[in-house]
């Protein structure tokens, strides 16, 4: 496995191992010894997601505020997405700045998310299926968001405006000078 902090301290970009062979292939999605090894911190991880999204849905940008707030390892298993982390932390030298990876079933690579981030994704091809393991459980009581396409954030989501697709709560997001964040 191989794993480099991105340009957002604190955001990992890990790329597993694969043993091809003439069957397929093989590989780690996950080893909790390499992985804190690598971003050298213990990360309890109880809850796994699993979602299935067409071309173009644009799922976030989420966190849960203060105590429920998540990490998270997301991936790919079909098809592609552009991933994209925001710092949140008002204390970050890096709050509001953001990293964009596109993770694909093809690349394999995930992204380590820490608490403090949002975190949204795009669906570049066909179909994607995302899966992800959080340190926190799901608290809706806690559910917030800031708006994708706040300019304050500048995020290149590549797709044309008019291909996205976005659910309605997202869609009435705060600008990030108006997000509750507790970070
Ligand atoms: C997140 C979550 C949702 N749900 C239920 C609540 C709704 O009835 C339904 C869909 O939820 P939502 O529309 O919030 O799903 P996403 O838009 O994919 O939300 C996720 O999108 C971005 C990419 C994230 O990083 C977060 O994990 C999460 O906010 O699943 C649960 O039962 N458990 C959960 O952990």
């Amino acid at each position: 496995m191989e794993i480099k902090e991105t340009a957002l301290a604190g955001v990992y970009e890990i790329t597993p191992r694969v043993f091809g062979d003439e069957r397929g292939y093989f590989y780690e999605s996950f080893n909790q010894q390499a992985f804190e090894q690598a971003v050298g911190e213990t990360v309890q991880f109880v809850q796994d997601n699993h979602s299935k999204s067409s071309y173009g849905v644009l799922r976030g940008l989420h966190f849960q505020t203060g105590e429920f707030a998540q990490a998270k390892l997301v991936r790919v298993t079909k098809g592609e997405v552009l991933d994209v982390a925001v710092d949140m932390r008002e204390s970050s030298p890096n709050f509001g700045k953001h990293v964009a990876v596109r993770l694909s079933a093809e690349n394999k690579k995930q992204l380590y998310i820490p608490r403090g981030f949002a975190h949204g994704f795009v669906v570049l091809s066909e179909e994607a299926e995302f899966q992800y393991k959080c340190d926190n459980f799901y608290a809706p009581q806690a559910d917030a968001g800031v708006k994708f396409d706040d300019v304050a954030l500048g995020i290149d989501w590549i797709l044309p405006h008019e291909d996205l697709i976005i659910s309605e709560k997202d869609q009435k997001l705060p600008a990030m000078a108006l997000a509750e964040n507790n970070f």
